[in-house]
């Protein structure tokens, strides 16, 4: 049977960093897509705050915008809470949902995330969904139960290949410079895949995205894992000249 032709998606995650300022590094990384194209979706994903100015700044050109988190609920007495509405109304098209900083820093819940990608999903939103295992988990032997436990609580039933990405992040890689041997990456992705074929009708398009300490000169490496449809970039997307250079993985030589 011939493989699905997927376009990977290459999503950058600020966290918490940014201000008016670094707009520019978004200006820049455009004007270098536009110069030299790659084979994949672009996506930046600031904090709230940037999101709107962000969109105007990129509108019509070849990078999307996306947020880090959303509420579960359309609106109400939230304080400090946004909803998947909202950042729909402010031109996100993604959301990243269980990040495994979010999971840490306010507990959440594989439920609550499904939650959160339910609610993006109502908003026309493109959720990317994160399971990752520890290191400790992962030197017990229990990296692939982990993850299948994240996805079958994580992920939502209506999920599909346009509405849902997934990202598999092992916390020990994430900000720490080390990766995973790709025959470890290849192990993992092929289980997710395996998930995602079984329960979804077309399970074997949905994207699924590596991330944690990807940089230009790993990326090549990790991009040509089978099963590895794109990347989340954590530190090395806040620079235009470091995230376009984890883009040549998708240009031709
Ligand atoms: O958490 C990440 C992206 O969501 C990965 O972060 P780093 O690329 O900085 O390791």
């Amino acid at each position: 049977m011939a493989l699905p032709i997927i376009t990977p998606l290459v999503a950058g995650n600020w966290k918490m960093h940014g201000l008016l300022k670094d707009l520019e590094e978004a200006r820049h990384l455009q004007a270098l897509l536009t110069e030299n194209p790659a084979q994949a979706e672009v996506l930046l994903c600031p904090p709230a705050t940037l999101i709107h100015p962000m969109t105007a700044i990129l509108r019509g050109g070849l990078v999307s915008v996306g947020a880090q988190d959303c509420h579960s609920l359309e609106k109400g007495a939230h304080t400090g809470d946004i909803s998947a509405k909202m950042l729909a109304d402010l031109g996100a098209r993604y959301v990243i949902v269980g990040h495994s900083e979010r999971r840490e820093d306010h507990n959440e819940t594989s439920e609550q995330v499904r939650e959160k990608a339910l609610a993006a999903h109502n908003a026309t939103l493109c959720a990317i969904i994160c399971v990752g295992e520890t290191l400790s988990q992962r030197d017990a032997g229990w990296a692939e139960k982990i993850v299948l436990d994240q996805l079958a609580h994580s992920v939502p039933d209506g999920a599909t290949a346009s509405n849902t990405v997934i990202a598999y992040e092992p916390i020990w890689a994430i900000g720490t410079g080390r990766i995973p041997k790709p025959e470890d990456v290849a192990v993992m992705h092929q289980t997710i895949r395996d998930h995602l074929a079984d329960r979804f009708a077309l399970g074997d398009q949905m994207r699924i995205l590596y991330g944690g300490s990807v940089k230009a000169s790993n990326a090549h490496i990790l991009m040509a894992v089978p099963n590895v449809n794109g990347a989340l970039v954590g530190g090395s997307s806040l620079k235009a000249l470091d995230f376009n250079g984890i883009l040549d993985a998708y240009r031709s030589k």
